[in-house]
């Protein structure tokens, strides 16, 4: 393990930033940090980076106790979402900044240098100050600047959220790229959802201090750990007191043919559920069809346990809305899809305080 977080606190005056915090940090890796903002994930990469003190725990970075080592000492690269560059100095010499510090001979720091803007495909803007590059041009200096002095990890603080959703898109694309070419082991953190799942190998949930579960991006989808995890994963709605995947939801005109409804594989205690076969159906009725690109989104009203009508989300293909031919006002049944997921829903009122938490 490259990074051993052990029973990390962190506390502001009263508030619980972090509270008790364990996780490895494979080496090699692309870990990504993830949640709700004010969760505590730039906390604990601050604390990784020796930016920020714990108040108890400890970090041990590469096999050796970087606790109470100042970040400098920590041989680690930051960027933040918000790139401090020196204004006044070229491109070229801000990459070199660490190497010249560090007393790196000139004709080594030129090469270096050389390589990195080659790496991050800036060659051309080696002249250039910070001030002439566009947004995502200017990250990806801030990138070969943390290279430069060869970290042994590299920790990015949502180092795209200022930039517009098609940049910030090709940037994540060429991190994963990037990150093939020097598998640094390298920590970002962010509370993009799909950017975790796009680019990670490993994610680490974290919400209200706490971690909430640990897991390659399959394993998060396909057994999220509780409500929360699934909630944040994605679009999610509630079926016959669980809380399922819109997409999970099958449509019928008619009363389906009931098939026993069973439970095949449980994940940890409140975790996901995977049905085996489809159970009784709920009937309900059509509100409205959206369409959205491919996508047909059904608001269906079902009765609530409590007698009061409960809205369902389905996500649909447009072909199969179509021949469903789904008018407001037309009567459905619902059911969860065999082979998909499910977490049972928390007693009353919680789901809602939850999602809007989320
Ligand atoms: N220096 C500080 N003083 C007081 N409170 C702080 C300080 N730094 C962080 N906090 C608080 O600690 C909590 C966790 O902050 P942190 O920045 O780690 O969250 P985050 O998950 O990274 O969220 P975001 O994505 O919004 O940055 C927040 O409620 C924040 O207000």
């Amino acid at each position: 393990m490259s990074i051993e977080v052990s029973r990390v606190s962190k506390l502001f005056g009263d508030f619980v930033a972090l509270d008790d915090v364990s996780v490895s940090i494979p080496t090699g890796q692309l870990t990504a940090l993830l949640g709700p903002s004010g969760g505590g994930k730039s906390t604990l990469l601050r604390i990784i980076a020796g930016l920020e003190q714990a108040d108890t725990g400890r970090i041990d970075i590469e096999g050796r106790d970087a606790t109470r080592l100042p970040a400098r000492k920590r041989n680690v690269g930051f960027v933040f979402q918000h790139y401090a560059a020196f204004k006044h100095l070229s491109v070229a010499r801000n990459v070199a900044f660490g190497l010249e510090i560090r007393k790196t001979p000139k004709d080594q720091t030129a090469d270096r240098v050389h390589e990195l803007l080659k790496l991050v495909h800036l060659e051309q803007f080696a002249d250039r100050l910070p001030s002439q590059l566009s947004g995502g041009q200017r990250q990806r200096m801030a990138l070969a600047r943390a290279l430069a002095i060869q970290p042994s990890v590299l920790l990015l603080d949502e180092p795209f959220g200022a930039l517009d959703a098609k940049v910030r898109k090709e940037l994540r694309d060429w991190l994963r790229r990037l990150h093939d070419e020097i598998p640094v082991t390298t920590v970002f953190v962010t509370h993009d959802q799909e950017e975790a799942l796009e680019v990670a190998d490993e994610i680490v949930v974290i919400n209200n201090g706490r971690i909430e579960q640990v897991g390659s991006p399959d394993e998060l989808y396909d057994a999220p750990a509780n409500y929360f995890v699934m909630s944040f994963l994605g679009p999610v709605t509630h079926l016959d007191g669980k809380l399922v995947r819109p997409h999970d939801v099958e449509i019928h005109t008619q009363a389906p043919v009931p098939v026993a409804g069973d439970t095949v594989a449980g994940g940890a205690t409140g975790g996901a559920q995977q049905t085996a076969a489809a159970g009784p159906a709920v009937e309900g009725t059509v509100v409205r069809t959206v369409r959205v690109g491919f996508e047909a989104r059904v608001e269906v009203a079902v009765a609530g346990a409590d007698g009061a009508d409960q809205s369902v989300e389905a996500v649909l293909t447009r072909a199969e809305a179509r021949t469903l031919g789904l008018a407001p006002g037309a009567k459905v049944w619902l059911r969860q899809a065999p082979g998909s997921i499910s977490i049972d829903a928390p007693a009353a009122a919680e789901p809602r305080e939850l999602v809007a938490a989320v």
